[in-house]
């Protein structure tokens, strides 16, 4: 862990009013709020809100003895939930505006039983209960296709369902998109540790950015916002890189190819889910390293929307394996895109330099 990873930047006052309470409420923003204030704190509430709901779902599958790893239905209802929730909330706050969720309503439709859980659940979070068929509609309100001209929402329910299912980490990620550019990212981080450093003690966070504002984190349940930045690190060789758990979705190979090559000894940090982005945007680790693994795959923009925003106010930089800022205006998937590459911005270009190596090594291997 680097450095930074231990520091902790004091805790401030952010620049917003506050809420007294997590109500939401349709009120104005003050007339001296900052641009998007009150997108900041309407998806904070939502995030909060599925968070929890996420949360309470993943405390009973983590202690019930009953619950085999390979059962996915509490995850699917939890995913469901957290979209039902979040797509309301914001559709009542800015009913202009359409949202690309990652979740459709086809299977629920077909299974009543999980109907009916994913309903309960909504509701409990939820101040005035919806009807299941409400709920369906609020679900399928996040089918919206995205593009280049105005705005929309982005949202990943449960980003990271494997890391959910072996009790890890997992986030609930949501973002609004202007004009093709990310403005907002808000990522929920239920099981993430409040210091990467101390596992044992508090758990739960949530991350904040608005464009041209810094980047913020503050618990599930506190309105204390500390400001966060990426490590201050030179040093290539101390640094401390992220990636994937599952080598299906990032070669883990390449990027200890790329460790070597940088001369980095520290283990790397394996994490499911946005959590990643979040680390490295408060300092506890240095580099995100997401390296294809399937020449086909096309990254969603709810994947990594709320993440980049994050990363580039807390003062880093992220863009594709060849060096291309992510387009997130050009529909539901990174389509142009491949990979992503994420550091504290100071050591990018030795990054990318050995990314590049790497990457052109393993193509000319696999035309032999
Ligand atoms: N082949 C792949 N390459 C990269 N990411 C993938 C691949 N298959 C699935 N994913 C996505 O990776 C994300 C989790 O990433 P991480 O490994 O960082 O936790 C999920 O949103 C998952 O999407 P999906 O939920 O559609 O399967
Ligand atoms: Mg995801």
């Amino acid at each position: 862990m680097s450095k930074a990873a231990q520091s902790t930047a004091s805790p401030r006052a952010h620049p917003y009013p506050t809420r007294s309470s997590s109500r939401l409420s349709a009120s104005k923003p003050e007339p001296t709020a900052a641009p998007y204030a009150k997108e900041r704190a309407v998806a904070i509430q939502a995030v909060i809100r599925a968070s929890t709901l996420c949360q309470g779902v993943f405390k009973k599958l983590v202690s019930a003895e009953t619950i085999t790893k390979k059962d996915k239905s509490p995850v699917t209802v939890a995913d469901f939930g957290a979209q039902a929730v979040v797509n309301n909330l914001i559709r009542a706050e800015f009913p202009e505006d359409p949202i690309v969720g990652e979740e459709d309503s086809k299977d629920l439709r077909e299974n009543a039983e999980t109907r009916e859980k994913v309903v309960e659940l909504a509701n409990s979070v939820l101040d005035k209960p919806l009807s299941s068929d409400e709920i369906l509609e609020a679900i399928d309100y996040g089918m919206y296709e995205g593009g280049p001209k105005g705005r929309f929402w982005t949202l990943d329910p449960i980003d990271g369902t494997k890391g959910f299912l072996r009790g890890e980490q997992f986030a609930v990620a949501l973002a609004l998109v202007e004009d093709g550019e990310v403005k907002v990212g808000v990522l929920g981080c239920p099981n993430l540790p409040q210091k990467l450093s101390d596992p044992e003690g508090p758990r739960g966070t949530i991350f904040v950015a608005v464009r041209g504002q810094g980047a913020f984190e503050r618990s599930l349940d506190s309105e204390l916002e500390t400001k966060i930045s990426v490590s201050p690190i030179t040093n290539v060789s101390e640094t401390s890189f992220c990636e994937s758990v599952e080598a299906g979705h990032s070669s883990q190979g390449e990027a200890a190819q790329i460790a070597q090559l940088l001369g980095i000894t520290r283990p790397s940090v394996r994490m499911d889910s946005q959590c990643k982005y979040g680390v490295l945007a408060r300092g506890d680790a240095d580099i995100y390293l997401r390296l294809p693994v399937s020449a086909t795959y096309e990254e969603k923009i709810w994947d990594h929307a709320g993440g980049s925003i994050i990363i580039e106010e807390a003062g880093g930089k992220v863009c594709d394996i060849h060096g291309k800022p992510l387009d997130f205006s050009i529909g539901r998937t990174l389509r142009d895109n491949k990979g992503v590459i994420a550091s504290n911005g100071s050591i990018h270009d030795a990054v990318m330099e050995a990314v590049q190596k790497v990457l052109q090594k393993s193509k000319e291997e696999k035309t032999v």
